[in-house]
């Protein structure tokens, strides 16, 4: 699979397509989101020191991202006991366009920003091969996404994503320290009840 979008934008390394979905495409995928989250409705997962999420998640595809008191793995199965469901097609054409990886994302996880629900800096390294990149789409209320290094601390900084927008953290980018400091209520009108969905496509085995 070759990529054909060019990215309109770099912050450390990351590639950004600004408004790579237009509107229309934007509201196909909710649409098909909206089916994964009938199937595989979301939750609040707990950190591993026992605090509650305030993103609530699901997945579909091979893997569903977990996290409990065990820790943060992939599982096959949705905590209620389900499979996940599919990767919805609006999605696999996004990874199609930006990733030049000849290889299906195995994990597709669906995050849920409500009102007030940020993500603390961390890196994507729950996956078994790091040469293969991370995908996410944002959708709604635009959020304030911070970049930093491949370790802890250091020089930041940050970029507004909004509805439509895919960010690829690939290559030199891969194990960047990441996350969302804020989303701005009422940005977007994409979604009736507001909030942020976030989506981001992982290859999850070796
Ligand atoms: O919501 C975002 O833009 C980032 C999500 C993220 O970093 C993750 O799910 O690992
Ligand atoms: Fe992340």
């Amino acid at each position: 699979m070759t990529g054909t979008a060019e990215p309109t934008l770099t912050l450390r390394g990351v590639s950004i397509y600004e408004g790579l979905l237009p509107p229309e495409a934007q509201a196909r995928m909710v649409a098909e989101l909206r089916e994964v989250v009938r199937r595989a409705p979301l939750f609040s997962p707990m950190t591993p020191y026992g605090k509650p999420m305030r993103v609530r998640m699901t997945s579909a595809g091979r893997y569903g991202w977990v996290s409990d008191r065990s820790g943060y793995r992939y599982e096959t199965r949705h905590p209620s006991g389900v499979a996940w469901p599919p990767v919805p097609p609006t999605v696999l054409a996004v990874w199609a366009a930006v990733s030049v990886v000849a290889r299906a994302p195995e994990c597709c996880l669906v995050n849920f920003y409500g009102d007030g629900a940020k993500m603390g800096m961390h890196q994507d390294r729950d996956e078994a091969n790091f040469d293969f990149p991370v995908v996410s789409i944002s959708l709604g209320d635009e959020a304030l996404f911070r970049v930093g290094n491949r370790t802890r601390g250091g020089k930041t900084e940050s970029v507004w994503l909004r509805s439509g927008d895919v960010a690829v953290l690939g290559g030199a980018a891969r194990l960047l320290y990441h996350g969302v400091d804020r989303v701005v209520p009422g940005s977007s009108t994409l979604l009736p009840d507001g909030g942020r969905i976030n989506v981001t496509l992982r290859v999850v085995d070796g």
